[in-house]
Order: structure tokens, then sequence, then C-alpha cells
């Protein structure tokens, strides 16, 4: 049976003036042959023929088995299991082997690059990411095949459940699979002819999934006309998430991020207070945080670094008042402020290649447009850029909080009157500064 007439049969409306077409920049995708409104229906797909763990789950054939594994399978691995075995499947279940038939046989996502392009963003957060991925993936494949693949030799025939099978199905599911927020979880799906809809962030978010009515909607996220490629919008997604799981980027992706992680030892002065304080403000002692271009410096993050640098005196006080909205001393704001600056300062260093030898390479062609090469400095460009930004702005702050001539943190440090982007902590200190500080309080007074 054919992909068209398994959905069509299985209640899926919008097809027929829908068609699959190659598109230059983007690859296969959908095309409309109508003109479309926003916000009018494009597709239906009934949550019968969607790819969930629910599905898999009842199935008659695998769903038992995958019900008996104990601590149970996680979603990814229920539908990693479930698009291997319909795969695996000589006869039966046509519908859906005619849509794993459609599926890509390879994947650009970064866990592919070979070392040489991976060192190119060597540094980035996506470098750091890919490698504890591969790492991953190794160790939850060989849960699989102890939990259940070697179980069920007859279910799971070895041949076609290898690592690089498993690794297929995982990138089958990061870059087709779609995620909601349900009242009461998580929902991930594949929608069988929605998942060739490539990504536009000139779209709204058009795809809806109605948990009352088990179905997936795609909406028009703008006008079309007939003969365009109709797009959906895969949310605010970072190039560093994009080329590890969809194996693409975007030039000027307006999303970019860098995910900044911050940890506090243990053995670190009053550990548990802290912790206490910072879940009191919903931050978590271990703490990703992604810093963008249009906020380099997140307020949280300076909470954060402010508890974690809390005095024993201060921690009693003010911290719990103003939950480290503000500076809570000059000595703490300091000190979490060159902290900043030094991280930034190794972090940037930690790049392999700078950001100006990749933007010249990138210009001179030296990386072919779309390859992993050019999708990896595109990454590591981005997130240089942002880690810029972000030890630009701490430095900004910093030159607010210590003397720009001594260097002390003083409580009563005085902005400059003039430029008032720095402080001094006394009239001698101004003085003795002004040969140096002159041409910047111009220029910024301008
Ligand atoms: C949900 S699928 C879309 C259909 C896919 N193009 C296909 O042929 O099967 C997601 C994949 O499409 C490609 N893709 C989607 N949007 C893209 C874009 N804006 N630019 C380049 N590739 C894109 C990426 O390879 C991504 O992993």
């Amino acid at each position: 049976m054919k992909l068209q007439e398994w959905l069509v049969n299985g209640g899926v409306e919008g097809l027929s003036l829908l068609q699959l077409e190659d598109f230059p920049d983007t690859g296969r995708g959908v095309k409309t042959l109508r003109s479309l409104k926003s916000h009018d229906v494009v597709l239906t797909v009934p949550g019968s023929l969607l790819w969930t763990a629910d599905v898999a789950l009842s199935d008659p054939v695998i769903g038992t088995v995958i019900r008996t594994v104990e601590p149970p399978l996680s979603v990814d691995d229920i539908l990693a299991v479930f698009l291997l075995f319909i795969k695996s499947c000589e006869t039966g279940y046509d519908g859906r082997r005619a849509h794993v038939e459609l599926l890509p046989t390879s994947y650009t996502a970064s866990i592919f690059f070979n070392d040489e392009e991976l060192e190119i963003c060597a540094g980035s957060s996506l470098y750091h990411l890919t490698q504890k991925l591969k790492q991953q993936i190794r160790d939850d494949y060989l849960q699989l095949l102890n939990k259940l693949i070697t179980k069920h030799p007859d279910l799971f025939p070895l041949e076609r459940f290898t690592q690089d099978d498993y690794i297929w199905a995982l990138c089958t599911i990061w870059s087709r699979g779609m995620d909601f927020q349900l009242s009461d979880k998580q929902f991930r799906c594949i929608a069988p002819f929605a998942d060739m809809l490539n990504h536009s962030l000139d779209v709204e978010l058009c795809h809806i999934y109605d948990p009352k009515l088990n179905r997936l909607q795609i909406l028009a996220g703008k006008e079309y006309k007939a003969g365009e490629q109709v797009f959906i919008n895969y949310g605010p997604v970072p190039n560093n998430r994009l080329l590890r799981l969809y194996g693409f980027i975007l030039t000027d992706n307006p999303h970019d991020s860098y995910d900044l992680v911050l940890t506090t030892h243990p053995q670190a002065p009053l550990y548990s207070q802290k912790v206490a304080l910072l879940e009191s403000i919903g931050l978590q002692v271990n703490s990703t945080f992604p810093l963008k271009l249009s906020d380099p410096l997140p307020l949280n993050v300076l909470q954060y670094l402010r508890i974690q640098r809390l005095s024993s005196s201060e921690i009693s006080t003010l911290a719990v008042k103003h939950e480290a909205k503000d500076k809570i001393s000059a000595r703490n704001e300091a000190e979490i402020l060159k902290a900043l600056d030094e991280a930034c300062e190794n972090l940037l260093a930690g790049f392999s290649v700078s950001f100006e030898e990749l933007e010249t390479k990138i210009a001179s062609g030296a990386y072919q447009k779309g390859s992993n090469a050019w999708a990896a400095a595109h990454v590591s460009i981005g997130e240089q850029k942002i880690l810029r930004a972000t030890l630009q702005k701490a430095k900004e702050l910093l030159a607010l909080v210590i003397c720009a001539n001594c260097g002390k943190a003083n409580e009563n440090n005085k902005r400059c009157g003039r430029c008032r982007k720095v402080v001094y902590c006394g009239v001698d200190c101004q003085k003795s500064h002004y040969k140096e500080h002159k041409v910047l309080c111009k220029a910024s007074g301008e």
C-alpha cells in the first residue's frame, strides 16, 4: 500500500492539495496547490496514524514486550524500537512501512561530523554536547540491547537493530518529532506527511495537537500563493541545537544562544544554604542558562552568581529579601563580575578557531556553503559573538563597581559625573586616573 492510500484511508484530510517537492535551500518539502489564507487548515492527521509511545505500546506484537522492560524505556527509545521494528518487517504494517521508506537514509546532525569538521567548532557548547551525546548513545544502545533486543531475537533481529540503526532511528525522531506540552504530560509524535514540512521563522507556530479529538493539525502560518512551499515553525531553536538535532543551521539565527553551565561544588562554603536559596528563586544548583545576543547577561545568571558568592554575614540578611535581583554588596558584585569576566575569557580562549578566522574562511568560500564545516563554523561564530557580548557586559558592570584607578570595590564608589561609565572611590583616584580616562570619557559624552 502506498503512503497516500494509507493516509487517506486512515482519515487524513488536506492531502489532495499538497505535493512533495525538492526545494533548493531546504531539500524535500511540501508545496501547496491552492492559495492559503493565514490560519487555514492545511492538513489533519488522526492520532491513530501518528508514531507515538502510546501507539507503540498498544501494538499487539511489540507493545507487549516493550511493556515488560524495567525500568520502562524512555519515549525516544520506545519510538526508536517502533521505527526499527516496522523497518525490519517484510510483511504487514504496509502504510507505516511506506512511510519509513520515504524517510531519509542518512542525516547531517553533528554526531555524524568527522573529527576535522567537529574540531572547527571546538570550544562551543555544540562541540561538548555532541561528544557527550555520542557517549550517551553508546550507553543507551547497550542498555537497549541487554534489556530488550537480545531477549527477543525473533522480533528484533540483531542485524537490523545495530547501533547504527539505533542512531538512525534517534535522528529520525529528533529531526521529525513534534513536541507538545499537554496539561498532564509532554507529548511527542511523528506525524506522517506533516513530517515533510520544513522550518521557517517567517511563519507563526502552526502545528497543533488536540488531545480531546486525538488529532494533529497543520494550519497555514502565513498567506501562501498556490505553488509555494508550506513551512512550519520548529520554534525558537538556536543553531547549536538545530545542528545537533536537525542537521542544519540558519544564517543570522535570531535565537542563537550559548549554553552557560553553572555549578557549585558541594564542598563550597555554606553549600546547603545556598542551594536552598537558589531553589527558593526557582534555580537549580546545576543549571544551564542560554545566553543570547539580545540578552548576553541575563538577570538569573547574576542572581545565581550573587548567591553562589554570598559571605556568611550576607547570607542571612540581604539575599533573602530581594532574591539577589540587585547588587548585594560591592564585594560580592565585584567578585562575581571578575569571575564572569575570567570565565568568558577562558571560554573564548577554548575555541579552536577564532571568530575572525572563521568569518574570513566563510567569506572566502573556504568552507563550502551548506557543508558540515560551514555549519560548524556558523555555530562557533554565533557562540563566540554571544560570549564576547557577555564579556563586554560583565566589564561594563564591573566598571560601575570597582574604582577605575585603584580597583577597590567600595560601597561608596561614585560614578564619573560626565560619562557615568566608571566609578571612583575618591577625588584623589579620579584625578590620578584622569589622563587615562579622558579619551573614553569624552568619546562617550559625544
Ligand atoms: C521534519 S523534516 C522536514 C522534511 C525533510 N526536508 C525531508 O526531506 O524529509 C526536518 C528536516 O528537514 C530539513 N530542514 C527543515 N527545515 C530546513 C531549513 N529551513 N533549511 C534547511 N533544511 C531544513 C533538515 O534536514 C531537517 O532535519
